[in-house]
């Protein structure tokens, strides 16, 4: 069984002996107990660190620079024990002809696990960070709102009719913009001849729109339909099933709306469910053990996939900033990473309405799944929202707040919201990468000088979040909570 607190599957009675594996598929890795570092092309591999060797135990891991977004190399490996209790070698290929098991494997074998068993055994009393970020005021699903036949919607979804009339506008001038969203190719930024050209592309595209899509990201389309296909079949649960999963109201984990600080408060035209899934320990283990069993199997593959993604793309952005590699690693090797998945149900006057107010994200960095090709999205650049148009096989990656501080406003994160219809219903999951809990958030120092002093100032990240949660939601505000003003202090 797996604890999905821990990462790790369960068994009885398990010796308590444990070492430390890390694997990683292509690329470079460090080794920061151990000073080692190296260089691996094709196959994945696992290194060992014994738990009494290292002295830095809990914050030790191999990270790979350049994750790879591919595993067919037939180059061998390690795989997961046999039956015996002894590891058995496979080749790559084996190991990853199932890339959602093979996700599974190596987020067990990113923690600890008990030698005799081999695989994934309990060894570790993970230590539960019950950190709650924020809380949000309870209110009603409004997919059940739409099941009875409506023609209004209701005063409390009524939002400002100034901001939206500018949606209409966006719409007409939809087809000027199609294009515009820059599209990156993750593997010409990754491999070949043309990396140089596509890592400027990337620089651009996140200084000059902080949204870009990315195609060729290497994820499984077997794991991104069966993620789909379960997510969808999630909001379908029966209303008495999904309230096993509501939120509470000292929590905002689970389905719910994010943000809703007072009863007067307008809210917006959706149902989205909220979780964090990594670290394990920042977990809610009563809202995972409460998943359906297929969506919980597929969550834990996807959210490997994405964290491999968002590592890289944040290395390549580092890379672009010419920031120094270890600073992004110092931050992010542990990151907070939390998923919302958004239910936009058609809307009898979606004029009204909005299925999500205008926002910048927290993060560091979003990768958005948009899991049907409803479109909706629209991003404000030079004061025009501008819709964006799934690709098909992309995912549409934006800049969060964390990457505008570190950056110093190189990058900057923009503000974006979600539009509905009055045909068709619209689902995304919206995966956000943010830094260690443990971190300091502020300005990367190699990007500080006396010509360029720090324009943010420094917060612990936990701090950060509880803050940014307290609010409601309201476009880039929070970001500007967080400028120094002339003076050196906030700006408000
Ligand atoms: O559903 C969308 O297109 C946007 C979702 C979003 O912005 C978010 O979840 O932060
Ligand atoms: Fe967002």
């Amino acid at each position: 069984m797996l604890d999905y607190m821990t990462g790790m599957y369960k068994q009885p009675g398990a010796a308590p002996a444990c070492e430390r594996r890390y694997i990683f598929v292509y690329g470079n890795w460090t080794h920061p107990c151990k000073g080692e570092f190296g260089n691996e092309q094709g196959g994945a591999s696992t290194r060992t660190c014994h738990e009494q060797a290292c002295m830095n135990h809990s914050s030790c891991s191999f990270l790979p620079e350049t994750p790879g977004t591919s595993c067919q190399s037939s180059e061998t490996s390690e795989g997961p024990s046999g039956d015996d209790g002894r590891r058995k070698r496979t080749t790559g290929e084996n190991l990853f002809k199932d890339e959602k098991q093979a996700s599974v494997w190596l987020l067990c074998l990113s923690v600890p696990y008990n030698r005799t068993r081999g695989i994934c055994t309990p060894v570790m009393e993970t230590e539960s960070h019950q950190v709650v970020f924020g809380k949000s005021i309870i209110v009603p699903s409004v997919r059940e709102l739409v099941k009875e036949p409506i023609t209004k919607v209701p005063p409390r979804y009524v939002h400002n009719q100034q901001d939206l009339q500018m949606a209409a506008a966006a719409a007409a001038a939809a087809d000027i913009w199609l294009q515009s969203v820059p599209v990156i190719d993750l593997h010409c930024l990754l491999h070949g001849d043309s990396m140089g050209s596509e890592l400027e592309r990337l620089h651009s595209a996140c200084k000059d729109w902080g949204f870009f899509q990315v195609v060729n990201h290497g994820v499984s389309s077997s794991l991104l339909e069966e993620f789909k296909g379960e997510v969808q079949d999630f909001f379908e649960l029966p209303l008495e099933e999904k309230k096993k999963l509501w939120q509470q109201p000292d929590n905002h984990e689970g389905f719910g709306q994010l943000f809703v600080v007072s009863e007067e408060q307008r809210l917006d035209w959706s149902d989205m469910f909220y979780l964090t899934t990594l670290p394990f320990n920042l977990r809610k283990s009563d809202i995972f053990q409460k998943l359906p069993q297929k969506l919980r199997e597929t969550l834990e593959a996807y959210s490997v996939e994405m964290k491999k993604l968002a590592m890289t793309i944040l290395s390549q952005m580092t890379k672009a900033l010419k920031m120094k590699a270890e600073e992004i690693r110092d931050m992010f090797s542990d990151g907070v990473q939390s998923m919302r998945m958004n239910y936009y149900p058609p809307c009898p006057e979606p004029d009204m309405t909005i299925g999500f107010a205008p926002h910048s994200d927290a993060d560091a960095l979003t990768i958005l799944f948009q899991l049907n090709d409803t479109e909706g999205l629209q991003i404000r650049k030079e004061g025009r929202w501008v819709p964006v148009k799934p690709l098909p096989n992309a995912f549409v990656v934006n800049i969060g707040d964390i990457m505008e501080i570190v950056s110093n406003g190189i990058y900057q994160s923009i503000e974006h919201r979600a539009m509905v219809n009055s045909a068709k219903k619209r689902l995304s999951v919206a995966t956000f990468f943010s830094s260690n809990l443990d971190s300091e958030l502020g300005p990367a120092p190699s990007l500080i000088s006396p010509q360029n002093p720090a324009i943010f100032q420094r917060v612990p990240i936990e701090k950060y979040f509880k803050d940014f949660f307290a609010r409601r939601l309201d476009g880039k505000s929070y970001l500007k909570f967080m400028k120094i003003d002339e003076d050196g202090g906030h700006t408000s």
